[in-house]
């Protein structure tokens, strides 16, 4: 079995962003690193989807294969329903407008020497302006960011803060329009009281401009507080998809023990404590046979070895892979 399971996929509705089976894998001298082996998710319109998973477990490497930066090994990716692997490059261009990415280091993800107010619309001098008023534009961007245009317009990078920088970046994806927001680590970098500030002006972008988002974050309450459901990934394989205001009712050992690392998300009655061995990462250049999870599980038998769990609906909209939760 290639993928890590397609139960979850909602082909009956409308959906933004169809991602199928995708493996990003990279070859280094001493082998193949495999990311991600067989990811697949989908996107309502205006919904947003959480990433969670620890450092290393292949969440930066599928936000970018979603957005073919660089394209993934295989898989499929239909934006809006258009199949983007395998596009030309002006055509790839194009649809790729339709889909922004949100980096963590804003600081690092704009020009130094440029002002902002060239930052913000630096996408749309690609494809032109069409009757479009710069100057009011760039005002309103900003504005619609919680940016003041007269303090912020002609500044450079280095003369913001943190915050204001992730407040540029997310001006300058929304510039275009897009359908689709990949938010990478979007607030890790910034102070927590900046976070809240960011996450609220995302959460309001998505309503007014009905955004699909990928909100990609190890940070469980961050990811809870902002998803309508959450893809919880171990090793470049999913092992669960819930919806957010479940995420307490996790079944899975690896969600268990990532809620036991939040003391507030934790299980009331202290259930799931100390769910799983907390050891490193195994490396993704030989990831373990059967369920990737098994070497850290607590559950794990001889089958988990040797079968590799398919990802199952055990409550409604709840999906587990893992041979030991029953529905
Ligand atoms: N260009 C690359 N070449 C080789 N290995 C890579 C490359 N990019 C990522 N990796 C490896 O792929 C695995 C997944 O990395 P990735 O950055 O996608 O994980 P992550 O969950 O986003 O972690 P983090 O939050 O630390 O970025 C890691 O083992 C990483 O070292």
């Amino acid at each position: 079995m290639a993928g890590s399971g397609t139960a979850h996929l909602r082909p009956d509705r409308e959906r933004a962003l169809v991602v199928d089976d995708l493996v990003v894998e990279f070859p280094v001298a001493r082998g193949t690193v495999h990311a991600v082996s067989g990811l697949s998710l989908d996107l309502l319109p205006g919904e947003t989807l959480g990433i969670l998973g620890e450092s290393g477990c292949g969440k930066s490497s599928a936000g970018r294969a979603v957005m073919q930066l660089p394209p993934p090994t295989s898989g499929s990716v239909q934006l809006g329903g258009v199949e983007l692997t395998g596009m030309k490059a002006r055509r790839m261009r194009e649809a790729r407008s339709r889909m922004q990415l949100v980096l963590q280091d804003p600081v690092s993800a704009l020009n130094p020497r440029r002002r902002v107010k060239d930052l913000v619309v630096e996408g749309l001098e690609i494809w032109g302006w069409g009757a479009r008023d710069r100057d009011r534009f760039v005002d309103e961007l900003l504005s619609s960011v919680g940016l003041d245009p007269a303090t912020v317009r002609d500044k450079r990078p280095h003369e913001l803060s943190g915050g204001q920088c992730q407040r540029v970046c997310i001006a300058r994806s929304l510039a275009l329009d897009p359908d689709v927001l990949i938010c990478d680590e979007p607030v890790s970098s910034l102070d927590v009281s900046v976070q809240a500030q960011i996450l609220n002006l995302l959460e309001k972008a998505r309503e007014r401009l009905r955004l699909s988002m990928v909100f990609i974050a190890h940070d469980v309450a961050v990811v809870k507080n902002i998803s309508d459901r959450v893809l919880v990934m171990y090793l470049g394989k999913t092992c669960e998809v819930l919806p957010s205001a479940s995420l307490e009712d996790a079944l899975h050992p690896y969600t268990r023990l990532l809620l036991a690392s939040v003391p507030e998300a934790a299980a009331p009655d202290g259930e799931g404590a100390e769910p799983a061995r907390a050891v490193e990462l195994p490396s993704p250049l030989d990831p373990p046979s059967g369920c990737r999870f098994r070497t850290r599980c607590p559950l794990a038998t001889d089958r988990c070895a040797g079968e590799e769990p398919e990802l199952r609906e055990v409550r409604p909209g709840q999906f587990v892979a893992c041979h030991h939760v029953e529905a």
